[in-house]
């Protein structure tokens, strides 16, 4: 059986005019669109009006968007028969231009896994792949940074030359409950898909204060994070990093595995600062978790706990270049599957957008990249 993939169906053009210094539209008009039209890329184009809306746009109309896809594609079951055959095809590829930030790509991949999940949009029959093209016009662009994109001109280039890489995402969970009762079960309910950071503490609360800064583009992440070290606070948490485990251990300058694999490890906080991501870099400049991979099976941790002032500070020195690691109050790990507790109500950070962690064991959150291939279904331009 093939698969003729079609060259008619729209690439699908998600702006968020909203991003960054709110560049989008202008970066639409002068560069993208004119080199879609140039290269004779047939789009739609797909304008976000509000916070959440292309969330629950792709939620919404996921399914009639691949219904019309499946249909728009030729499948040749015999080769000999090639215009009676037409079945319905085990996969297709839906490629998605975003003109935004990390936020947008977050909403969307948000939106696709929610409007899919448990349909026969993903199962055995039949599974898409969604390939992104991210154009950089939003604030930290972490994805776009961590893969080496220079400018928009550079993305563009990218997605017309058409390679991809998986861009594997995480899980979060918080506990099933088991009936109306207020019994836990040891199982886990996902509530996001995180595709850049998951953060607690110092970051989280960057994140959350730098929305008032948005008209100043990147200063935004440094004046809220100056305005968090100043009034410097610890965070209560326990970190299980379950095995297989890496550590960095500085004086081999390597990762390597915690107990030949198989152990796993507890960090007591308290966490000044705590990141759980697939990306290396969080905005051009900043590339506080260096041996992370968009494309591996790993989520990099770095935790810093009980830290002051003055340590927090020489951390963000080493940040542009990754040279952070090698300090003494810096730990940083590689894991599959991460559990965060807090002893009472606190606050997450999942690309952007904030959770409330309830304390106690039945407030666990779980971090997971699972191998699931329903929702491992993302790969980006490279
Ligand atoms: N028309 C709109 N008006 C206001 N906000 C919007 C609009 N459309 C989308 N948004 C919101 O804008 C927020 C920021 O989007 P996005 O992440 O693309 O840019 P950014 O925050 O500048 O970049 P980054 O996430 O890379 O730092 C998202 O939370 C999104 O929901």
């Amino acid at each position: 059986m093939g698969i003729l993939s079609s060259d008619t169906f729209p690439l699908l053009v998600v702006l968020n005019p909203h991003s960054g210094k709110k560049q989008g539209i202008h970066v639409w008009e002068t560069v993208v669109q004119p080199a879609l039209n140039h290269a004779q890329k047939p789009f739609r184009l797909i304008e976000s009006t509000s916070q959440g809306h292309v969330q629950s746009y792709f939620n919404d109309n996921i399914k009639p968007i691949l219904t019309d896809l499946v249909q728009s594609l030729s499948i040749v079951n015999d080769p000999s028969a090639l215009s009676s055959s037409i079945a319905r095809p085990s996969t297709a590829t839906l490629q998605v231009m975003v003109l935004g930030g990390d936020g947008s790509v977050h909403e969307i991949v948000n939106g696709i896994l929610q409007g899919v999940a448990g349909t026969e949009f993903v199962s055995d029959q039949f599974r898409p792949k969604i390939e992104f093209a991210i154009i950089p016009t939003g604030t930290g662009n972490a994805i776009s940074t961590s893969i080496g994109v220079t400018s928009v001109q550079d993305a563009v280039d990218r997605f017309l030359a058409g390679k991809v890489v998986p861009l594997r995402l995480m899980t979060v969970s918080t506990r099933a409950k088991t009936g109306q009762s207020s019994t836990f079960a040891a199982k886990w309910d996902t509530r996001l898909y995180t595709v850049v950071v998951n953060s607690f503490g110092l970051h989280c609360a960057t994140v959350y204060d730098a929305e008032e800064f948005r008209h100043l583009g990147n200063e935004r992440f440094r004046q809220a994070a100056m305005k968090n070290v100043e009034n410097l606070k610890q965070y209560e948490g326990l970190l299980e990093l379950h095995g297989p485990v890496q550590t960095y251990d500085r004086s081999s300058k390597s990762l390597g595995l915690v107990g030949g694999g198989s152990d796993s490890l507890q960090l007591r906080g308290p966490f000044t600062y705590l990141l759980i991501t697939k990306q290396a870099s969080l905005e051009s400049g900043f590339t506080p978790t260096p041996f992370a991979s968009t494309s591996d099976e790993w989520m990099d941790i770095l935790a810093v706990q009980n830290a002051g002032q003055a340590e927090i500070m020489t951390m963000f020195g080493g940040t542009p270049n990754g040279q952070h690691v090698e300090q003494e109050k810096v730990d940083y790990f590689k894991a599959k599957a991460i559990e965060l507790e807090t002893p009472s109500q606190g606050r997450l950070c999942v690309d952007g957008e904030f959770l409330t962690i309830e304390g106690g064991p039945e407030g666990r959150v779980r971090f997971e990249v699972t191998l699931d291939p329903n929702i491992q279904i993302f790969s980006i331009f490279v």
